[in-house]
């Protein structure tokens, strides 16, 4: 996905795509009723929380297998593999640089864990 501004015809498209519960637009949008949407959203933070904390657990575990068999916490290389994986993964309406920017941030949380659990570090 590389076009910075995706049509809101794409994000209509793939929004009904993901969610059948969604009531219909029509052309109008001015009466049209913001809730629905943002309870998907509500409902979609709450399972990318659990899922982020998922990932971590299983960081975690890694960390702690790194630790015990004397690796770094820091892995350069799968850390650029994970992200390869997530840009090969987006359709959208992210663009690649926005998904980087997020996996960059979730790596760099989960680095840090690791981190400061098994090297000392304080930040
Ligand atoms: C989870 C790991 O530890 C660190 C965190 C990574 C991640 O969040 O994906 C990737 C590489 C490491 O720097 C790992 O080595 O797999």
């Amino acid at each position: 996905m590389d076009s910075d501004t995706p049509s809101l015809d794409d994000s209509l498209d793939q929004a009904a795509r993901f969610s059948e519960a969604l009531p219909p637009l029509s052309d109008d949008l001015s009466g049209a009723d913001l809730a629905p949407f943002r309870d998907r959203i509500d409902a979609i933070d709450h399972q990318l929380v659990q899922l982020l904390n998922e990932r971590t657990a299983y960081a975690h575990v890694i960390g702690a297998i790194k630790h015990v068999i004397g690796m770094r916490a820091y892995v350069p290389t799968r850390e650029a593999e994970v992200m390869e994986n997530v840009i090969e993964s987006n359709t959208g309406p992210f663009t690649d640089n926005a998904i980087r920017r997020i996996f960059e941030q979730i790596v760099e949380e989960t680095r840090s864990l690791e981190q400061r659990t098994y090297e000392g570090h304080t930040e």
